[in-house]
């Protein structure tokens, strides 16, 4: 075996057969249940969130500021697979993902005049300023792509599962946040979290062992900063 393949291996705990992002999934299990298992995410499932005022803002009025940020950064990466080789399908599944961003804007602006929320001045709090500064600094030309992939997989995924997980049955999610849970729980969205998860892992396998490391931490970057962002429903973040 070449001595590089064999400190990939140590990095990542991974054999041959298993793919990186399961080895963390295994590895980190507690830290991303802490995400998709969030105390807020239960409220909605349990149908015991009061969608009051404070709620819709945060629903609504963060997660629009986020993901008016995660449109440049979701361009930095479409930018970077273009360079890859054989990246037709990257450039395709991430194209999807740029389109459904331009459909969730619009549907946050519908969302917002229907609960009388006003966008333009919405007030992004600390978590969400220091999430936001942290997708821009991975925009930058020297992140490489797997690290940058794994941060949108993660990014993607963790609200997927939790969303997933309020539909999932037994959830007594209230009427008004049924369409924010199929939103993003839907198995079409889950479908596209798995072709994400997938580049990862193809991306991963050619890298070295330094590029899987750093795309381990941001992976856990991604979901201290999830959780950090539901803290913020407590109104003590
Ligand atoms: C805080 C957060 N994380 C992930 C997503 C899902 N990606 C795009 O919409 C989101 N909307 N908000």
């Amino acid at each position: 075996m070449e001595k590089e393949e064999t400190a990939k291996m140590t990095v990542t705990g991974a054999t041959n057969n298993i793919p990186v992002t399961e080895t963390w999934m295994r590895k980190h299990r507690l830290l991303y249940d802490g995400a998709t298992r969030h105390p807020f995410i239960l409220s909605i499932r349990q149908g015991s969130v009061d969608f009051s005022s404070f709620k819709r803002w945060l629903v609504i009025g963060q997660d629009y500021i986020f993901v008016r940020s995660f449109v440049p950064f979701v361009a930095s990466v479409l930018v970077k697979s273009c360079k890859e080789p054989n990246n037709e399908s990257d450039m395709e599944v991430l194209l999807g993902g740029m389109a459904s961003l331009a459909d969730e804007i619009n549907w946050f602006k519908k969302e917002a005049s229907k609960y009388h929320v006003s966008l333009t001045s919405v007030v992004p709090q600390n978590a969400n300023v220091t999430y936001c500064r942290f997708l821009e600094s991975l925009t930058g030309q020297e992140i490489e792509y797997p690290v940058a992939m794994t941060a949108f997989w993660a990014i993607e995924s963790v609200y997927q599962q939790s969303f997933a997980h309020c539909l999932e049955e037994g959830g007594r999610v209230p009427q008004e946040l049924q369409e924010t849970c199929e939103r993003w729980g839907n198995e079409g969205f889950g479908a596209y979290c798995n072709s994400l998860r997938d580049i990862v892992d193809r991306s991963l396998q050619k890298a070295s062992a330094e590029v899987i490391s750093k795309a381990e931490v941001c992976f856990l970057s991604v979901v201290e900063h999830e959780v950090e962002f539901w803290n913020m429903s407590t109104g003590d973040a």
